[in-house]
């Protein structure tokens, strides 16, 4: 994770864990860390963002291959951990999602106050396409964002959207090209 600071209230906070930000327990821990750090300092927002050409391909697939229990749980602590932290924060957050965007990643800028998105991306919670279901707070998200009809069609069918139809649906505020 890498911190510039735009001014002295701003923090532009990237992901930076080629290939494609893939959540490890480690980068989760990171994340939550910066967003601590800097709300201990006196930062009014954060742009959250990647500096690579995906914004975060979700979770950690190849950390999750047959995992200890105990490593399960420590996982799933650090990811409810970010997510509170995040979704929690006195800071403002803003997603600048900058590249695709499916499942763990969708739930990191709908974690954010605001959401800006760059054309000719995906964003959305794709996990039953591959047999896993959202645990309920992703599904409480994705409902508080885009109502809870839309969220069920969405979810069940595990639609990536394109950032148009993102926009449409009110999944992301802003396209940014
Ligand atoms: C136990 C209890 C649990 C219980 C778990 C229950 C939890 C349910 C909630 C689950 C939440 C999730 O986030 S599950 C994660 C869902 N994520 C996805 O479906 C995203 C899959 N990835 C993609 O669609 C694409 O990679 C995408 C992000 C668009 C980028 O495409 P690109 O063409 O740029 O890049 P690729 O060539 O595909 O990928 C580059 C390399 O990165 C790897 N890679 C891609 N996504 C990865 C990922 N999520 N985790 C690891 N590695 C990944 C690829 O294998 C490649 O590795 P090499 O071949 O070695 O180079």
């Amino acid at each position: 994770v890498t911190v510039e600071m735009k001014s002295s209230k701003v923090a532009i906070v990237r992901m930076n864990r080629p290939p494609v930000n893939a959540l490890s327990k480690d980068l989760m821990h990171g994340l939550r860390r910066t967003i601590c750090d800097l709300e201990d300092n006196d930062v009014k927002g954060i742009v959250l963002t990647s500096s690579s050409k995906v914004f975060c391909a979700g979770l950690d697939l190849a950390e999750l291959l047959n995992p200890t229990q105990e490593f399960v749980s420590s996982f799933w602590k650090e990811l409810q951990g970010l997510w509170i932290t995040l979704y929690s924060s006195r800071l403002v957050t803003v997603a600048a999602v900058n590249g695709a965007a499916p499942a763990a990643g969708c739930m990191l800028a709908l974690s954010c106050d605001y959401r800006m998105m760059s054309s000719k991306n995906v964003i959305g919670m794709n996990e039953t396409k591959f047999g896993l279901f959202p645990p309920p707070w992703f599904v409480e998200l994705m409902a508080d964002t885009v109502g809870r009809r839309k969220a069920e069609m969405l979810l069940l069918q595990g639609t990536l959207l394109s950032t148009e139809d993102a926009l449409a649906c009110g999944m992301i505020d802003q396209i940014v090209e």
